[in-house]
């Protein structure tokens, strides 16, 4: 299978053990290009390890996982490349500026002309007029903006959000739900973590959850809406 005809994301069977700890006991995700996929559970559910691997930062115990038809244990540089991950704690440097992190990461994918796509994106999200103080002193909400515009910078065809709306005002989520559309409308693929039901169903097109480190279900967003999609949700939870 080429990289054009697979999937934008495979995950298949995915287990990740951490000595005694199985993190991910059995998950499995297909999201297509333009497509949106939002990843719900409780708290160690295995939503940020699964993303994890995905992102090419932890390897998986057993399980197929391919980004692009990439292999994330064989290809995991080519990987790094296609994905835009927003982790969902740490990654900032505190005595780096956000610019300065901007600068970083288009040294490192030896992006060109991406100044014009880096400031838009730092207006976007009520950073312009921070950009050049460093992250030290951030809040949560604001720390949290500047990773999901470092995940969006090079316009990636596989986005990774997790938690990004975790602390985030209104204004960073309605700039959050932007990218992920303009992502989706240039044919990405974008998988979300959240525990807010409301803001998945908002983003995504589909919602996984996740139980106990494995898929208990997918379903079309939708069912997971309003009182309805909280009683379905938490029916799934157990
Ligand atoms: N590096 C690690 N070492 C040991 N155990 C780990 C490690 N990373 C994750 N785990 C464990 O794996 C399980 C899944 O964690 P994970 O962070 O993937 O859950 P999550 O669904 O993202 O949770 P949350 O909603 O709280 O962020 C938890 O039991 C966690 O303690």
């Amino acid at each position: 299978m080429t990289g054009r005809e697979a999937p934008a994301i495979t995950v298949a069977g995915l287990r990740v053990q951490f000595g005694a700890v199985e993190a991910v006991s059995g998950v499995d995700l297909t999201v297509g290009a333009g497509q949106a996929v939002g990843l719900l559970g409780r708290n160690g559910a295995g939503k940020s390890t699964t993303m994890r691997v995905l992102a090419g930062v932890v390897p998986p115990t057993s399980g197929r996982v391919e980004v692009c038809g990439r292999d994330v244990r064989t290809e995991p540089i080519e990987v790094k490349r296609l994905v835009g991950y927003c982790p969902d704690v740490g990654g900032l440097v505190p005595r780096a500026t956000p610019w300065e992190h901007l600068q970083l990461s288009a040294r490192l994918r030896r992006l060109t002309d991406w100044e014009p796509q880096a400031r838009d994106l730092l207006e976007r999200f009520g950073l312009g007029d921070v950009a050049h103080r460093v992250t030290a002193g951030f809040s949560h909400g604001m720390s949290r903006r500047l990773s999901v515009v470092l995940a969006a910078l090079h316009e990636p065809a596989v986005l990774l959000l997790d938690e990004p709306f975790d602390g985030v005002d209104p204004t960073g989520v309605e700039a959050t739900m932007d990218v992920v559309d303009d992502a989706r409308a240039r044919g990405a693929a974008v998988l979300i973590s959240t525990h807010l039901r409301d803001l998945a169903v908002q983003a995504c097109s589909e919602v996984s959850v996740l139980r106990g480190g494995a898929r208990v279900a997918t379903v079309e967003a939708a069912a997971m809406a309003g009182e309805e999609g909280a009683r379905a949700y938490r029916a799934l939870l157990g």
